[in-house]
């Protein structure tokens, strides 16, 4: 695998979302090879919507079918709010894909914040950090937890996960999920994974859509200025591992270093 992330790019959303799915297929194939489930973390804001059309189209082939019982879902971050709440990243993924999963393709297994705890912060972080400890320290050696695939949002000013742009945050090397109380965008109070841990995973995609994303994304790819941007922080920890799905109006008119291969990680 080469060390430059790739890019894929598409005419319109229905493109991205096929890809999507199979890419998604491959990782989760290569995590059921590996040890039998899917772990897999996901991020709010536009990602669910996109995950859904990809993932809930019916599959056109045993290749594509998504074995929905063996993917055990995480938040990439999440707002220290209720389950139901507007804010909640959960709830979000909840309505737009978790709820709409016919029964019979299976249940997977979905973990959320302890919202027992949401007047601090910090142990709502610990708490999932602890939930993490537990779920990856059969497998590894548990320095860093190593997700199948992390999927990724790129805000409009470069924030992925809540690790915001000169964020102090993005400096953390120990804990694997801190809170953060003052994020820019609101809600202010949220929990995230750290880079490191999103860079240690399989793989990470980015998804981003839209008109709305083409000057963060020209700064993150073709400007010196963007380098220290949450966004060109991960392509730079996880490079040939970190993929992004994008459609043309995102994109138009920003220069990237060409993707060598063909497709989603047809190196593989
Ligand atoms: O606040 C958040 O924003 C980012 C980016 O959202 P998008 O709507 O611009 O895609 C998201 O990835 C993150 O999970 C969320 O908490």
């Amino acid at each position: 695998m080469d060390g430059q992330p790739h890019l894929y790019s598409f005419p319109t959303s229905t493109e991205l979302c096929k890809l999507l799915r199979t890419y998604v297929g491959r990782c989760e194939k290569a995590g059921l090879t590996r040890h039998g489930v899917f772990k897999i973390a996901v991020s709010g804001g536009s990602l669910p919507k996109t995950l859904a059309t990809a993932l809930l189209a019916p599959s056109t082939s045993e290749d594509e079918k998504i074995h929905w019982d063996k993917w055990e879902i995480f938040f990439a971050d999440e707002r220290a709010v209720a389950l139901d709440h507007a804010d909640s990243n959960y709830c979000l993924l909840k309505s737009e894909l978790l709820d709409k999963i016919p029964a019979s393709e299976g249940v997977p297994a979905v973990h959320p914040i302890d919202t027992d705890v949401l007047n601090d912060t910090q142990e709502v972080a610990d708490r999932y950090e602890q939930l993490l400890v537990k779920s990856f320290a059969s497998r590894d050696s548990v320095k860093l937890p190593i997700f199948d695939l992390v999927l990724l949002g790129c805000g409009p000013d470069g924030h992925t996960c809540s690790l915001f742009p000169g964020h102090e945050l993005l400096r953390e090397q120990n804990a694997w999920v801190a809170p953060i109380e003052d994020s820019p965008k609101p809600p202010p109070c949220r929990i995230t994974l750290t880079l490191p841990v999103v860079v240690h995973a399989v793989h990470i995609a980015f998804v981003a859509t839209g008109a709305g994303k083409k000057d963060i994304l020209k700064e993150i790819f073709e400007l010196e200025s963007g380098r220290s941007l949450p966004c060109a922080m991960v392509n730079e920890g996880a490079k040939g591992r970190c993929s992004w799905f994008v459609d043309d109006p995102a994109v138009e008119g920003v220069a990237f270093p060409p993707t060598p291969d063909s497709g989603p990680d047809s190196d593989e």
